[in-house]
């Protein structure tokens, strides 16, 4: 169990009137189990934040809170200003929110074209409006050439671009992404990270969960850290590296750390 509930790293870098989102002491409870434990946290418009922790320290519990999955148990989830909380998860992406999923799984039967046209179609039921962004999409993603394939063909790297296309047509402002770059290749890895980069260069706010280390420690502009449901540090990559008990949660975990 992480020692206490407050961080210690913290540049508390984007105020309020920066923040794009905004988790106010967050806490979800599963029958009994404390998954989340007043966890805070903010992004900035344009930021990239990672968010890491060893198995089970509540990211992907974190995620579901966000993007309406489920409601947290406590605490507030604010979205450009617009409390959130307990929305429902196509509520929450209509105004603005897109996540990805751990497990990729693209719409069997449909293309790749059809799969980028599910995120676009949260915005327009227009066929022809909903095929010209997803065909742009596809085109950041690298995959243009690739519009009129089974999605469930692809192999695991075009795959994971094509989730972010598909996310990414909802034309977010602030986007979770779980773990997107598992399993991927370190050329692919070093492709998406560019991605990313496009990203926030667009204005587009980014929380992404990562257990590649090196990744998320140069990508990010800052990093969340959660151990046992709690917060245990937030700031630079740098600041969190040398965190004691960043270190001590990963090195001296009794559950198989795995970064
Ligand atoms: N729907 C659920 N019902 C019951 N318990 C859950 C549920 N979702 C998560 N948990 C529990 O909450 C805790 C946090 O899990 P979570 O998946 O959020 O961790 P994580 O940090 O994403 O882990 P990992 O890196 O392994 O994906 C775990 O003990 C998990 O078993």
């Amino acid at each position: 169990m992480a020692t206490e509930p407050t961080d210690t790293t913290t540049t508390d870098a984007a105020d309020d009137a920066d923040a794009i989102l905004e988790v106010r002491d967050v806490g979800k409870t599963f029958s009994g189990l404390v998954a989340l434990d007043g966890v805070s946290m903010d992004v900035g418009r344009g930021e990239i934040v990672g968010l890491i922790g060893p198995n089970g320290a509540g990211k992907t519990t974190l995620f579901n809170c966000i993007s309406g999955v489920f409601p947290p148990t406590s605490g507030r989830i604010v979205l450009d200003g617009e409390d959130v909380t307990g929305l429902a998860a196509h509520e929450i992406a209509r105004r603005g929110l897109a996540r990805t999923f751990q497990i990729t799984r693209p719409l069997e039967d449909l293309t790749v074209l059809e799969n980028a046209m599910v995120g676009a179609h949260i915005h327009t039921r227009r066929r022809a409006e909903a095929r010209e962004i997803a065909r742009e999409r596809l085109a950041f993603v690298g995959l243009a050439g690739r519009a009129d394939e089974r999605a469930d063909e692809l192999t695991v790297g075009a795959q994971k671009r094509l989730e972010l296309a598909r996310a990414i047509a909802t034309d977010p402002s602030v986007l979770l992404l779980d773990e997107i770059m598992a399993g991927l290749t370190p050329a692919e890895t070093e492709g998406m990270l560019d991605l990313f980069r496009g990203l926030r260069e667009d204005g587009t706010s980014l929380l992404v969960i990562e257990h590649d280390m090196d990744a998320i420690m140069s990508i990010s502009d800052r990093v969340k850290v959660l151990d046992n449901g709690r917060s245990i540090a937030f700031g630079s990559p740098e600041a969190v590296a040398r965190d004691e008990r960043v270190i001590e949660a990963y090195i001296g975990g009794d559950d198989g750390a795995d970064a």
